[in-house]
């Protein structure tokens, strides 16, 4: 665990917007990081960001231009305020093709992403023949192109067969649909502190199910992992398959976060990892979020405090 401050308090605006704010900034955070010496400050987005602070750190989740650009002008007045983190490497993770075109190009082994194919909206080739020239099969998942947080974003499609593919609105990615078990890892990164859990998914697809004729094409869904175990009708089996599953090593979670950390250049991000059904030893990373729920991991306040204390700490260094 990280030392606490010699005496010395550590600013940290943060901008986050007020759904956020009620589920991150819980009391308990705030409280715990101000007994470490971090002071946890609102942003008023109603005033302008350079005539606030002082701060030595800026933490933010807000996507759009006016944000951006106040941001930038704050950083050129305030040259020594750690922004944590620049919009520019944040970017990446809205869009879902380069959120995980960078992890194919780690090259870590046992680790992949599904295959999947980008359709544009003014794309002239349909559907079907894309997924052919690819060598993508049924079942696919439609996923909306732009992950910028908007309810839309989080608006997916599991297409069970070429019918399904006609009530689609690109832009969109078509992505190889994995069997895992009903069951996804999702690894929280605040700096060097890495945390993983286990989580609720879509249940496996047999080739029967997948073969007999139904009227069901296609199936939408939203947030899946949100829904708690207990508002399953399943919910005692579910409770004990979650249970029963087992976590991926340790020192492969680590190794993936570290260098997805370094590649990514953020400090705050989580990501989706299945364990391919078949072989156990393959990993598959579906999604990558920026400063996504914290306060769902056990014991978010050490581990956010742990990482604020360390930033400090590099602060003070410099
Ligand atoms: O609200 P929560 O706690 O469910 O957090 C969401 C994340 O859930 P997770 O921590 O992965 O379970 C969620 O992750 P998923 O995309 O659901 O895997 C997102 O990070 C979401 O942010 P956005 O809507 O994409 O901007 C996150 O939403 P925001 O709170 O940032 O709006
Ligand atoms: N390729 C896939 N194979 C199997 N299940 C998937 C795949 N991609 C997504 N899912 C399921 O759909 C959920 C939502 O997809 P995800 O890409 O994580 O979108 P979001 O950004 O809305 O969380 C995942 O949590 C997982 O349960
Ligand atoms: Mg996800
Ligand atoms: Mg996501």
């Amino acid at each position: 665990m990280s030392e606490s401050l010699a005496g010395k308090r550590f600013l940290i605006g943060y901008a986050l917007s007020p759904q956020k704010i009620s589920t991150f900034m819980k009391d308990s955070l705030v409280i715990h990081a101000r007994e470490r010496g971090v002071d946890l400050i609102p942003i008023d987005l109603n005033k302008p960001l350079k005539e606030q602070g002082p701060f030595h750190c800026v933490i933010h989740k807000l996507y759009d231009a006016e944000w951006r650009k106040q941001l930038e002008e704050f950083s050129l007045q305030n040259p020594t305020t750690l922004v944590i983190d620049p919009a520019n490497a944040i970017d990446k993770l809205q869009n879902r093709v380069s959120m995980l075109e960078f992890v194919k190009e780690l090259k870590i082994e046992n680790l992949e992403t599904p295959l999947q194919v980008f359709i544009s909206d003014d794309s002239s080739e349909s559907l079907q023949d894309a997924m052919t020239r690819e060598g993508l099969r049924f079942p696919v998942i439609a996923k909306p192109l732009i992950a910028d947080g908007a309810a839309n974003s989080h608006q997916m499609s599991l297409v069970l067969n070429q019918n399904g593919l006609t009530k689609l609105n690109p832009p969109i990615v078509l992505q190889e649909f994995v069997n895992h078990g009903g069951i996804i890892f999702k690894v929280y990164v605040a700096g060097d502190h890495v945390k993983c859990v286990k989580r609720k998914s879509l249940t496996d697809i047999s080739e029967e199910k997948l073969n007999t004729s139904s009227s069901e094409n296609l199936i939408s869904f939203s947030r899946i992992s949100n829904f708690a175990a207990e508002n399953q009708s399943d919910g005692e089996s579910f409770a004990e398959l979650m249970e029963a599953a087992e976590m991926p090593p340790l020192s492969f979670v680590n190794e993936v976060a570290n260098r997805m950390r370094d590649a990514l250049k953020l400090h705050l991000f989580n990501f989706d990892m299945l364990r391919d059904s078949r072989i156990e030893t393959r990993y598959l990373v579906i999604d990558v979020n920026y400063f996504p729920g914290y306060a769902k991991v056990p014991e978010f306040e050490t581990m956010l405090t742990d990482f604020f204390v360390d930033v400090a700490h590099e602060d003070a260094k410099q």
